[in-house]
């Protein structure tokens, strides 16, 4: 049921983790400093007696007869400045409490709002893949950027709505105490008011919802304005791109403006209820013949009540209003529809005799029309030697890739490492052995040197070895900052042909036991291209390398090819035996299963 009324709950609980052993304190310091509160007011029955020379206490009861006997042996003025004194007091101490509370609650959201920021940084990291291949990153980074906020927000809302709680329980308590009859008239007038005010409040979830699907179209949007800063500019798209975002812009706008209008009728509503229904308590009272005393007593508790419930019933629909940003952010949480990361456990350590692709067959996740990518692909990667794997563009190569670096699983057959199951080895001990040089991978936003030793520890002597290897050292040395040099986002303030040297050092620097260069020198000069490729062939014998390229140069130094066509393996062989074919030519190369050495 609570489920029901508090989307989110579960999450508001998982994100207070061990911070919930502090909510009883809370809701103590709550109900001291209301009790404080309603000690002081309850003071002015005896104060009003004696400013109104009626020190009698027939006609009152209970607590309100309590009251009056306050300082009962003192005489008048003392005993108005001992009681003025004692009220002081009560408010200064009740001001401390409420003040503890602050710092209290201050903690436990900063503690919450960090744990669910830690949270989702912790699942983005986790997740499997596949997740990201079919997820708009518009949605992710709103999430990340906006919903994470309020959902935090909720939170600091749940922490006053326990703190008003208190004070409204202990306010109530003391207007019990004063008079049942008329305490019994507000209560059933503030559980009308409650019910008017729920059912408005239900009302927020689904324009709340809008709100964050807008907000995740705009994030994409803005997403594409910075990434595609270039191509706009090329093709002239800046009104397009424009008239889109403003667009985009404009939705959410709306969204807000119908959520927050609905939102911001509810205090007025709720205002004017309130008073009436106290206008209507203070009256009956007049005519039920309670004593002036207690009318002010009951009227200034009521008047400190007022916005306690008010907050109590604001923060019920806040939190209703952000309904759709704590389902979103428990959604990117919620592990069960996600893709699992990539399990196993037997420990692998280099590669002793090779790579065996058996009868893979692959599909991209996604829509049930999606096309086979690789269709019972066999072929061999032998250990300590070059492959090259080559087909036409879309032939399945990189997907290769993906598999090999259990991006994505096989959905049907196997990949053999040394004759064990990829799916049974350890996936991290089993990517410490690859190094991957992409044309896709980028660089991170940091010095050059940190991106050569991202993911491997280095000397300086390594890392400039490495460079050296990659032919990036002569460039590197060039500029004025060196290997301290700050690349920019994505290696900005670098050539192409730059970031993929760096790339490419960084790949060295670990000397895995398999290298995989996937179009990695595709925009590096000849001349720095055959340099490379001799480094390459110094790996030879030693550890294995995979090399995708659409350039014969790149390949001339592999010793096995394997040819991709049409979501299959249309040839593997010794590359020697193919020296004389071109690259347009190798692509059509057909040679059965049976006749491939
Ligand atoms: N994330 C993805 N989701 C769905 N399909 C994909 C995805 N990535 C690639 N594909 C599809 O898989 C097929 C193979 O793509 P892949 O990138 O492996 O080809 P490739 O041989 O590396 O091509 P290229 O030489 O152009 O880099 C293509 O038809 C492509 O459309």
């Amino acid at each position: 049921m609570l489920r029901f009324l508090m989307p989110g709950l579960e999450l508001l609980r998982n994100a207070l983790g061990r911070q919930v052993r502090l909510l009883p304190l809370v809701v103590i310091l709550g109900l001291a400093s209301a009790a404080l509160e309603g000690a002081g007011i309850g003071l002015i029955i005896p104060m009003l007696g004696i400013i109104a020379g009626n020190e009698d206490a027939a006609g009152l009861s209970g607590i309100s007869a309590a009251f009056q006997q306050v300082g009962a042996g003192l005489d008048q003025s003392d005993r108005l400045l001992v009681i003025a004194a004692a009220v002081l007091a009560l408010i200064i101490l009740k001001n401390v409490l409420a003040f503890a509370n602050t710092v209290l609650t201050t903690f436990i959201y900063g503690k919450a709002s960090h744990s669910i920021r830690s949270a989702l940084s912790d699942q983005l990291l986790r997740i499997g893949y596949p997740f990201f291949l079919q997820q708009n990153p518009g949605r992710l980074l709103n999430i990340i950027s906006n919903e994470s906020w309020r959902a935090s927000d909720a939170i600091q809302t749940v922490l006053a709505a326990i703190v008003h709680g208190s004070a409204t329980i202990i306010l109530l308590a003391c207007l019990l105490l004063l008079s049942w009859q008329m305490t019994l008239f507000v209560a059933l007038g503030l559980v009308l008011v409650q019910i008017v005010h729920a059912v408005l409040s239900a009302t927020l979830k689904a324009p709340s919802r809008n709100v964050t699907s807008f907000n995740s179209d705009l994030a994409a949007r803005m997403l594409h304005l910075v990434h595609a800063g270039r191509l706009i500019r090329v093709f002239g798209q800046e009104s397009r791109e424009k008239t889109a975002f403003d667009a985009a812009s404009h939705s959410v706008r709306h969204a807000g403006f119908v959520l927050q209008t609905r939102q911001g009728a509810l205090p007025p509503l709720t205002e004017v209820l309130h008073s009436a229904l106290f206008l209507a308590a203070v009256v009956s009272a007049w005519f039920a013949g309670v004593s002036f005393p207690v009318i002010v007593a009951f009227v200034v508790l009521l008047y400190r009540l007022q916005p306690h419930v008010r907050a109590l019933q604001m923060s019920w629909s806040q939190i209703q209003g952000w309904s759709g940003s704590l389902e979103e952010v428990r959604w990117l949480l919620d592990s069960s529809d996600k893709p699992k990361p990539p399990s196993g456990s037997k420990p692998v350590k280099g590669l002793h005799s090779g790579i065996e692709f058996d009868r893979v067959t692959f599909r991209y996740p996604g829509s049930d029309a999606r096309p086979v990518v690789l269709r019972s692909t066999t072929f061999e990667i032998a250990s300590g030697r070059s492959t090259a794997l080559i087909g036409r563009s879309g032939a399945g190569k990189t997907t290769i890739v993906n598999l090999l670096c259990r991006f994505v699983e096989p959905d049907e057959g196997r990949i053999l490492i040394d004759g064990v199951p990829l799916d049974q080895i350890d996936p991290a001990q089993w990517r410490r052995q690859i190094a991957v040089a992409s044309q896709d991978l980028e660089l991170v936003d940091g010095s050059i040197h940190e991106n050569i030793t991202y993911g491997q520890e280095a000397t300086v002597a390594e890392v400039v070895r490495a460079a050296k290897l990659a032919e990036a050292h002569g460039f590197i040395e060039k500029l004025p900052q060196g290997y301290e040099t700050v690349v920019g986002y994505r290696g900005a303030s670098l050539s192409a042909g730059q970031r993929q040297r760096i790339a490419l050092a960084r790949a060295l620097v670990r000397d895995p036991a398999i290298l995989i260069l996937d179009e990695a020198t595709n925009a590096v000069d000849g001349l720095s291209e055959a340099a490379i490729v001799e480094t390459l062939k110094l790996r030879a014998g030693r550890r294995t390398t995979i090399v995708i390229s659409h350039h014969r140069n790149t390949i001339s130094f592999c010793d096995d090819v394997v040819v991709l066509g049409s979501g299959r393996v249309k040839s593997q062989t010794r590359l020697a035996e193919l020296a004389s074919l071109s690259m347009d030519q190798l692509y059509e190369h057909e040679a059965p299963l049976e006749s491939q050495s």
